[in-house]
């Protein structure tokens, strides 16, 4: 059961309401009867948006020295064909010809399956926890048949948690497999549904007035990335390895849009392409991490058992063991963690689950999710795949154009071998529109074989050679010679390694796990931002609509932003307390409350949010308590410490 950080049960309807009056976001289009999967943000929203990228362009831009891009999201049919999301990028849906509905399949059937075990567990008279299920669920639970009070064998349940596991790594035709394997009918009317099909997920359109040029918006950022790449590495004057950023909306055709924020059509994306040397994966930071940051597993091979059991161990240790595939893979896992812990996720709360194989794309080596748990269970909000050379290779076939880094070696490498040397003026006529074919098998011939070719033709014997579609051809004019080779500049494709942060899953589980209901006369919500990530850091608020607290006020709020602090002023008539339960609600970390000693000392008094305890002090010793806070130059605790708490009047009831 999802709790709170205070480990309540988390009530995701209160939250939801909570988040929408205080306008964090609000679905898009609302007065036309919205789109599922469409969201606009608010004030607060835009404002915690800002902090959480603001936090990520710090931890990795910056820190990281990486080369930050912003590449248009209108992607011409070309490019994302040769990326292959234009054949690949689809998710499976199946249908129920009579009503119409459509599922993700899935989606379905892990809904299903997770249904009837808590089903068998209700029937056997185990406790169920009450999951909180939003609206839309809540309704079709209603009509659902399918769920039902029923005991399963003890085989059957075992085969259903282990196709939960994974329910990852099956294509279309595995789904409709288990599908038919388990009579999965439509939930809410049990019809037939029809075998899955391939969705693809792009929004296609046409680019120009002559609607010649078809193109997608992007579905993630990377492929702008990968097309700039011999600009960049120009750009970081040719040194390697180097990574590149980008921060953007991305667009998918989600087929069921559901769970709010996690699965929307249009998102903000933050992806890095960490450019590598294939053969020196090794990240010269990770041994800033290696032992200092322990992950939490979820590795195939526990998946591969039906099994979701945490493997807890350092990351230097998981790499060293080759549970994840290399140091800059590892390293990136690290930085991840910690960027989630700077933001304020809940470290109990986030697991790193590896692919499985059908789930990896067919090129990558290794993959890894940083997944959140929430109150709709474990949600994947960071890819982080090593892609290995694919993306680079396939756009330098299409172009012709090389993506490829030249290296200038220290010691040249110096080297023997046999070459075999054909007349060309000899082979182009001899086999005319064949000469490259036969060129193409000269080249494959083996130094060995090449060896021996010189010993026959030493002897005055005659060389061949197999040819497809030829067969053995002889070679006439040709010389099998050893020769000594010098190679000063070494060729290679770099290999990418990815780490894909989707913001808007980020914000949405940050707020779950940092929300908490205060006890007292009335419950009070309140969400328990780190003041960095804070949409607003303080509430200003008189006392009382008094006009001689007017300019007080005012004179303040300019103080506080040209300290660089944001700041809001609530000088509506409701009572203190209601007026800070309200900011409770936004998250602002401190509240200032002008008085009647304001006006005689200009003295004022700041509120922490989580603790309510207040100080009191001058203007500037409250500004600087803050600013220290917000730069880790200081605590609230060392603040309480230094002023003392001030017993002033219980503003808060
Ligand atoms: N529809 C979406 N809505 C919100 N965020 C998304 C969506 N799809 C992907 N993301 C975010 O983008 C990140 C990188 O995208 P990636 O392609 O790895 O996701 P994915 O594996 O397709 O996700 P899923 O399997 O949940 O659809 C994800 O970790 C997630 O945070």
């Amino acid at each position: 059961m999802a709790t709170t950080k205070t480990g309540a049960p988390l009530d995701r309807g209160t939250l939801d309401t909570l988040l929408r009056r205080r306008l964090f976001y609000t679905p898009s289009f609302e007065m036309y009867g919205g789109v599922s999967g469409l969201y606009d943000y608010g004030p607060p929203g835009c404002a915690l948006q800002q902090s959480i990228v603001d936090t990520w362009r710090k931890h990795f831009v910056l820190e990281e020295d990486m080369l930050e891009v912003d590449c248009t999201m209108l992607t011409p049919h070309e490019v994302l064909k040769t990326s292959g999301h234009v054949d690949k990028f689809a998710d499976w849906m199946c249908k129920d010809p009579k009503s119409g509905e459509i599922f993700r399949a899935d989606h379905l059937v892990e809904e299903v399956l997770e249904a009837r075990l808590k089903g068998d567990k209700e029937a056997r008279g185990e406790k169920v926890a009450v999951e909180e299920e939003d609206a839309d669920k809540k309704k079709r639970k209603k009509k659902v048949k399918d769920i039902q009070v029923v005991k399963l064998t003890d085989e059957v349940r075992k085969e259903y948690e282990e196709t939960l596991a994974k329910i990852d790594n099956y294509d279309g035709a595995e789904l409709g497999e288990l599908i038919i394997k388990h009579k999965i009918t439509n939930p809410a009317t049990g019809g037939a549904l029809e075998p899955p099909v391939a969705f693809n997920l792009m929004f296609q359109t046409s680019i120009g007035p002559s609607s010649n040029l078809p193109g997608y918006l992007r579905p993630e950022t990377a492929q702008g990335q990968f097309l700039t790449f011999n600009k960049l590495l120009e750009f970081n004057n040719l040194r390697m390895p180097f990574a590149s950023a980008s921060i953007g909306k991305s667009f998918r055709n989600e087929i069921s849009p559901r769970s709010g924020l996690l699965r929307v059509r249009e998102f903000l994306m933050a992806e890095i392409e960490h450019f590598v040397d294939p053969a020196e994966k090794k990240h010269p930071r990770f041994v800033e991490v290696a032992d200092s940051v322990s992950l939490k597993f979820l590795p195939r091979n526990v998946q591969e058992q039906g099994q979701t059991t945490i493997v807890e161990k350092t990351i230097g240790e998981a790499v060293r063991e080759g549970m994840v595939d290399n140091e800059t893979l590892g390293y990136f896992l690290a930085r991840i963690q910690l960027f989630l812990k700077e933001i304020g996720i809940d470290q109990n709360k986030v697991r790193f689950r590896q692919h499985m194989p059908n789930e990896m794309a067919h090129y990558a080596t290794d993959c890894w999710d940083a997944e959140l748990l929430t109150s709709y269970g474990w949600i994947e909000c960071v890819g982080c795949a090593d892609r290995s050379a694919y993306d680079l290779t396939v756009h330098s076939k299409k172009t012709g154009q090389s993506l490829i880094v030249r290296e200038a070696l220290e010691v040249p490498k110096v080297w023997e071998q046999w070459d075999i040397v054909v007349d060309k003026k000899w082979l182009g006529p001899r086999f005319k529109k064949d000469a490259k074919k036969v060129e193409e098998a000269i080249e494959k011939v083996p130094q060995e074989e090449r060896e021996k070719m010189a010993a026959t033709l030493k002897e005055g014997g005659k060389i061949t050679v197999k040819v497809d579609g030829l067969g053995e051809v002889e070679l006439d004019k040709v010389t099998v010679e050893k020769n000594q080779h010098t190679q000063n500049v070494r060729e290679y494709t770099p290999n990418v390694i990815e780490p894909s942060f989707g913001i808007g899953r980020i914000f949405y589980s940050l707020i779950e796990h940092i929300y908490w209901t205060r006890p007292g006369s009335e419950l009070r919500d309140v969400l328990s931002f780190p003041p960095r990530i804070a949409p607003t850091k303080i509430l200003i608020v008189p006392l009382s609509s008094n006009k001689d607290f007017a300019p007080l006020v005012t004179a303040l709020s300019h103080k506080i932003r040209r300290a660089g602090v944001s700041n809001r002023v609530d000088n509506s008539s409701t009572s203190i307390g209601k007026r800070y339960s309200r900011n409770d609600e936004l998250g602002t970390p401190f509240g200032i409350t002008i008085d009647f000693q304001t006006v005689k000392d200009g003295t004022v008094t700041l509120r922490e949010r989580d603790g309510m305890k207040q100080i009191r002090a001058s203007q500037e010793q409250v500004i600087e308590v803050v600013k220290g806070i917000l730069e880790d130059n200081g605590t609230w605790e060392e603040a309480l410490e230094k002023y003392g708490e001030f017993q002033g009047q219980e503003l808060d009831e």
